[in-house]
């Protein structure tokens, strides 16, 4: 069984500027993958000469083992593309933009119907189907995109920035649909959001600068963070002098105070032990476990947060 989608030292210029370096890529059939990265990154580029629609400077890239060069009509029939922008057609209904999607990827009118049917039930927009997209609200619009790119059963879909703009509110539900649909299909999604990435795909590759910079599950780009455990400890009081205590110990690599709370990073977690006898006695409100987050990934690998 041939990956979903193979790329290799794929490489994109535009004039001067190298928008995707070297990149080398593979994503397994039936995954929800997710690129990351900021603004500039090159996912949307990645995801244009993926679907075809640019062709790279060289390097090569194949979906399901057809090659983006020389099979872009059977690419195309294979894939669904949700692009950033939502491109529906603001002087039909939503049922009709659906139809006529359905028209252009010559589906009989008996197989379209119900397959419509069945899909406005499962994004939660059959009541809404006879409405035009601009009296939809934008997490509405987002869902009616996305069914319009599964209405042919693609076994590819590509989802550039799908919750971007929307509200934390749209944005979950947009979550639980994709969620909803995984599994059946391969999911390639772009995203500057990590709590998007980290919720929702089985593999994450970061991107920056239109370089693969980093491959793997969320837990994986986690644990290759350098080592050590970090707790938050909270003071009723003198924050600082405890923070001057802990700063003075052994096991204690890093140490930041902020108001009555302090980060203390540890060299394992066995070290906690020592510094709950260093504070015997002092006014702690609460020790607790900091979660290393993928935003602490990209600052490792970056150096700078992600910029939205
Ligand atoms: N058609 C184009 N001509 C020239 N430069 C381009 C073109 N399209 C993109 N670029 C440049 O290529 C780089 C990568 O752009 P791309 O849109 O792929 O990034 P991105 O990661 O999708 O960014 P965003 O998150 O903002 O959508 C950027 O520096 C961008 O300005």
């Amino acid at each position: 069984m041939p990956a979903a989608i193979t790329t290799h030292s794929l490489t994109k210029r535009y004039g001067d500027l190298t928008a995707l370096d070297n990149f080398d890529l593979e994503v397994a059939q039936g995954s929800i993958f997710g690129l990351l990265g900021p603004n500039g990154a090159g996912k949307t580029t990645l995801i244009r000469v993926l679907t075809t629609l640019m062709r790279q400077t060289s390097g090569e890239a194949f979906i399901e083992g057809l090659d983006t060069r020389t099979s872009g009509r059977e690419i195309r029939r294979l894939i669904g593309v949700v692009s950033q922008e939502n491109s529906l057609d603001r002087y039909l209904t939503a049922r009709e933009n659906l139809e006529l999607h359905a028209r252009l990827h010559g589906m009989e009118h008996r197989h379209y119907r119900k397959r419509i049917d069945e899909l406005l039930e499962l994004m939660g927009l059959a009541a809404r189907q006879n409405d035009f997209p601009d009296t939809y609200s934008g997490g509405m619009q987002r869902r009616l995109v996305v069914t319009r790119a599964l209405l042919h059963e693609p076994r590819v879909l590509f989802l550039d920035e799908p919750t971007t703009g929307l509200d934390p509110q749209s944005r979950r539900a947009v979550w639980d649909y994709i969620k909803s649909i995984a599994g059946s299909m391969t999911i390639f999604l772009t995203t500057h959001y990590l709590e998007e990435a980290e919720q929702l795909c089985n593999r994450i590759a970061i991107a920056d600068h239109g370089r693969l910079i980093a491959l793997g599950s969320t837990q994986e780009l986690k644990d290759r963070l350098t080592g050590g455990t970090f707790y938050l400890i909270e003071f009723g009081e003198d924050a600082e002098r405890y923070g001057a205590i802990l700063r003075a110990m052994a096991c204690v690599r890093e140490i930041e105070v902020d108001g009555r709370t302090v980060c203390v990073g540890l060299n394992s977690w066995e070290c906690l032990s020592e510094v709950v006898t260093a504070l015997n006695g002092a006014p702690v409100r609460r020790i607790a476990l900091r979660e290393r987050t993928l935003e602490d990934v990209f600052i490792s690998l970056t150096g700078e947060k992600v910029r939205e």
